[in-house]
């Protein structure tokens, strides 16, 4: 079955069968081009592998999954997977320390260009200085990755993968470990990025409702590898739609568009 052409992310009925357990359940979920998706739940249930499977990295065991308008277990996942742009812990515990925070950033584009590749180089490094800096730390490309701090690193990570002009950006809980002022300078960025009318569409994972920058516009919530609501985040982010979902009475506060929960 094809997938409309504006869809970035088209699952249908999609279930993750891992050792005998579901760790997705009947899940159909679509992105659009211009959605900026938040993707809630408690600890284990399937946010990673929900974003593993946008990120063409893991195949569903039942249902069908088009990511970019291809199918999965149907095309070349190396060319697929250059189009997407991935930030997680997994990913970056494989960064080296030694490493300057400007190869960091780089080395994500060489395995998309092959040829002249000291021509690209050049242009490499003036795109990730530039992405560098609309993440607000330039002044660190020169440094090794590991003096870097959490915060810091973050940063780098989403400069790092947004470093070859992806049509698609996961984050995977990319405020986790911040200190308050760094996640909510976190915050601001990424409200820049969801209003971004040329960023790619996005897809950010987290536990907490207070991480969800200004500008997203959906929001998908998991529980026990199955949805419990998706929609337009207004809707979806309610105190009784978090309740089921966290599987605890919570009530939640808007002001403007930052949302605040606590235990009812
Ligand atoms: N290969 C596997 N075999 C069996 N179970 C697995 C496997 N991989 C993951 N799981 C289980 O699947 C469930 C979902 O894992 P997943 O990492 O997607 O959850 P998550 O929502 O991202 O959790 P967290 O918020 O803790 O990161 C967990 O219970 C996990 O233990």
């Amino acid at each position: 079955m094809a997938s409309s052409e504006d869809l970035v992310v088209d699952l249908d009925s999609v279930g993750v069968v891992r050792t005998g357990s579901h760790l997705l359940h009947d899940l159909t979920w679509k992105v659009e081009l211009d959605e900026r998706w938040v993707v809630l739940g408690p600890n284990g249930a399937g946010k990673t592998t929900l974003l593993s499977i946008a990120a063409a990295r893991l195949y569903p065991s039942t249902g069908t999954a088009h990511v970019l308008g291809e199918r999965l277990g149907r095309t070349d996942v190396n060319e697929l997977r250059t189009r997407i742009g991935i930030a997680s812990a997994a990913l970056a515990e494989r960064i080296p320390g030694e490493e300057r925070v400007v190869d960091v950033v780089m080395t994500a584009s060489w395995g998309v260009v092959g040829r002249w590749r000291e021509r690209y180089e050049a242009m490499d490094e003036v795109r990730a200085r530039a992405l560098l800096e609309q993440f607000g730390v330039a002044g660190l490309a020169d440094r090794a990755y590991g003096t870097l701090s959490e915060g810091e690193r973050k940063r780098v990570q989403i400069a790092r993968a947004l470093m070859t002009d992806p049509e698609l950006l996961l984050l995977d809980e990319p405020a986790a470990g911040l200190d308050l002022g760094a996640r909510e300078d976190l915050v601001g960025r990424l409200a820049e990025l969801a209003y971004d009318p040329d960023a790619p569409a996005l897809v950010l994972v987290t536990h907490h409702v207070e991480e969800i920058p200004p500008g997203f516009t959906h929001a998908l919530l998991l529980r026990d590898g199955a949805v419990v609501a998706q929609g337009l985040i207004g809707d979806t982010v309610t105190g009784e739609n978090l309740s089921k979902t966290f599987d605890v009475p919570l009530t939640l506060e808007r002001a403007g568009s930052r949302f605040a929960a606590r235990a009812a």
